[in-house]
């Protein structure tokens, strides 16, 4: 497989913000809310449990997730984000294997929140975090979300400490600055990861 490089943050840190520049870079991106979304698209046996588990008022008129109940739903109570993320999450990592092998970059990016919280370090070569204080994620988030603060709050419960997910990064990108910034520090992981496969390659 491509050389996999991790990249995760809390909710609102910017790893939209980065693979966005890493895309501009030429690099493939598998992104875990994306396939998170894919999963549960009409028609699959995962909405159909999530449909029977919650209740059909789940599930809009157009045969989609109603993804903000949902999040009400698991963000309150965790028992119930144990039974969504016990349904979602080996689904979710089935397909980011899929899409990891078919990557045609230099390397490829796995850019996935519950990267670490999950175990999905072990398909990387490194893992990169993308680094703010708890007071940007929030307020960031509200910002783009516009959830109520309790709920985002306890987003940000369910995932890895800052300190935690720091200490596991082999490399950290300080989004606490400007998009500029970010650019910047994405670029210049990029020639460090390229220079990496070039030697490992030797
Ligand atoms: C609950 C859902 C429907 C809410 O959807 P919504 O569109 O409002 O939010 P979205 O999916 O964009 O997630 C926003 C952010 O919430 C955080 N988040 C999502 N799921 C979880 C979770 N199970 N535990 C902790 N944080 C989570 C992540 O930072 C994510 O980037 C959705 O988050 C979901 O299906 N979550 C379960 C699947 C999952 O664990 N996804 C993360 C893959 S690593
Ligand atoms: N350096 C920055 N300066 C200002 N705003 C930023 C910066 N980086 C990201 N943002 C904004 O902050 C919000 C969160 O960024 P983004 O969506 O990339 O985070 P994320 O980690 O992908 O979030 P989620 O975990 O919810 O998917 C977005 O509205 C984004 O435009």
């Amino acid at each position: 497989m491509t050389y996999v490089v991790g990249l995760t943050g809390g909710i609102g840190s910017g790893k939209s913000a980065a693979t966005a520049e890493f895309e501009k870079l030429g690099i493939a991106v598998v992104d875990a809310d994306v396939v998170a979304r894919q999963v549960v698209m009409p028609g699959t046996s995962c909405l159909q449990a999530i449909a029977e588990h919650f209740g059909s008022h789940l599930v809009t008129k157009n045969g989609e997730l109603d993804r903000r109940a949902l999040r009400q739903r698991v963000f309150s109570n965790p028992e119930e984000k144990e039974w969504l993320n016990n349904l979602l999450h080996p689904a979710i990592r089935e397909e980011i294997l899929v899409q990891l092998e078919q990557a045609k970059s230099p390397y490829v990016i796995l850019s996935a929140p519950l990267l670490l919280e999950n175990g999905l370090e072990k398909y990387c070569q490194r893992v990169v975090v993308v680094d703010v204080p708890e007071t940007v994620q929030l307020q960031r988030t509200l910002q783009r979300d516009n959830s109520p603060k309790k709920e985002v709050e306890a987003i940000m419960q369910a995932q890895l400490s800052r300190d935690t997910r720091r200490q596991k990064a082999d490399d950290i990108l300080n989004n606490d600055g400007s998009i500029e910034k970010l650019q910047q520090q994405v670029k210049q992981l990029h020639q460090r990861y390229l220079a990496a496969i070039v030697a490992q390659e030797k």
